[in-house]
């Protein structure tokens, strides 16, 4: 079984859903962006989502783009993006770990190319967020060849007849983004969740996450209930854009943070 469907079934077996963070890589430098990962990792996060630094970060929110920003300052750069997944992957050989990055990263260099070393350097899957699965023919031949996850996303616009399209193209799970616009905190979780989830599942026996605007342990415990998989950006990115000043703490902030919110993937009995 791989990582990923691992670290679901693993969730599902302790009745509770499984937790997903989302970082940008090399957020704010690559040492501390590789000790909040750690910290993560080390407080319960199931999977790891880290965001490849763009310069044009079109889905993002304020947060995610200010992440990518920093990071870029910071030196971060494709090359080091592997560097960081190698040194997560050597500490943490079971936790999958997945890219949300933009197409024409993967396409620069040879979507082949990219892909082989994504697997080398120790990678799961690839959410490539500009890329609607019609025109990923290219790239989920690559990620078949190569072992490589490919997620889709699916938007609350996403018409019920697009469903199906999505469900083929996705391996390793499928990604519900809640809400229409872009990531960020927000003060309560989006509505229609489950019956939403409920027409996803319709087409695809894949596991399902949910994120976007999801920032407060209640909210994990929201939607907890009803995906198999609940993800936090924002609400993390956060935790490091808050302590730029004082760095060396963003391990321990961000280990708290990770407690606190995984706690609320926990079904009720
Ligand atoms: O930040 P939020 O509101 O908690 O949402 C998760 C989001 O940051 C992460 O999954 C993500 C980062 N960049 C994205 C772009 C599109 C969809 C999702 C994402």
């Amino acid at each position: 079984m791989d990582r990923i469907a691992h670290a679901f079934s693993r969730a599902q077996a302790a009745n509770r859903a499984a937790f997903v963070a989302y970082l940008c890589a090399g957020d704010p430098d690559f040492d501390t962006s590789l000790a909040a990962c750690r910290a993560l990792l080390r407080n319960g996060v199931d999977v790891l989502e880290l965001g490849v630094p763009f310069s044009d970060p079109l889905a993002d929110g304020l947060t995610n783009q200010l992440a990518a920003q920093r990071a870029l300052e910071g030196g971060m750069s494709a090359e080091r993006v592997f560097a960081l997944v190698e040194a997560l992957r050597a500490e943490f050989p079971e936790t999958p770990i997945v890219f949300y990055t933009y197409y024409n990263l993967v396409f620069s260099n040879g979507v082949d190319a990219y892909v082989a070393r994504a697997k080398a350097a120790g990678l799961d899957g690839l959410l490539t967020l500009d890329l609607p699965p019609e025109e990923a023919g290219e790239l989920r031949e690559a990620c078949d060849r190569h072992g490589m996850k490919t997620v889709f996303i699916v938007a609350p616009t996403t018409p019920e007849s697009r469903l199906q399209t999505i469900a083929e193209a996705a391996t390793g799970f499928i990604y519900y983004v809640s809400r229409e616009g872009v990531t960020g905190e927000r003060s309560s979780v989006a509505a229609n969740i489950p019956e939403a989830l409920a027409a996803i599942k319709r087409h695809t026996a894949l596991p399902v996450v949910v994120g976007f605007g999801i920032s407060k342990r209640e909210h994990v415990h929201e939607v907890a209930a009803h995906a198999d998989g609940v993800v936090v950006g924002s609400a993390l990115v956060n935790v490091i854009r808050g302590h730029l000043e004082e760095r060396s703490r963003i391990g321990d902030a961000m280990g708290a943070k990770a407690v606190d919110l995984v706690a609320g993937t926990a079904r009720a009995d």
